[in-house]
């Protein structure tokens, strides 16, 4: 039989935990670079870097989601994505 302490335990999860968001991260990241596209795409093209009705779509989403802190964690994501409005 194994015995697992509750350190061990918590020492495991918190491993998993660090990958996971080491791979969130690294979604950003990918997001990011998938915003921008859009952004110099739409600029280029005399267009805004912002478009609101789309931002409205992403926070609708997160919010239907996670609730009311998906509308904030999806802010957050859009400050990283375009910037600060
Ligand atoms: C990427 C876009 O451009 C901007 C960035 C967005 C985003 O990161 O989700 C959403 C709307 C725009 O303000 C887009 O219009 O889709």
């Amino acid at each position: 039989m194994t015995t697992t302490t509750p350190e061990a335990v918590i020492a495991d999860a918190r491993e998993r935990i660090d990958a996971i968001d080491d791979r969130i991260i690294g979604l950003i990241q990918e997001r990011a670079a998938v915003s921008a596209v859009v952004q110099q795409t739409r600029i280029a093209s005399g267009g805004r870097r912002v478009h609101l009705a789309r931002e409205m779509e992403v926070l609708n989403h997160f919010s239907e989601a996670l609730g009311k802190p998906g509308t904030s964690l999806a802010m957050t994501l859009l400050e990283l994505c375009r910037g600060r409005i």
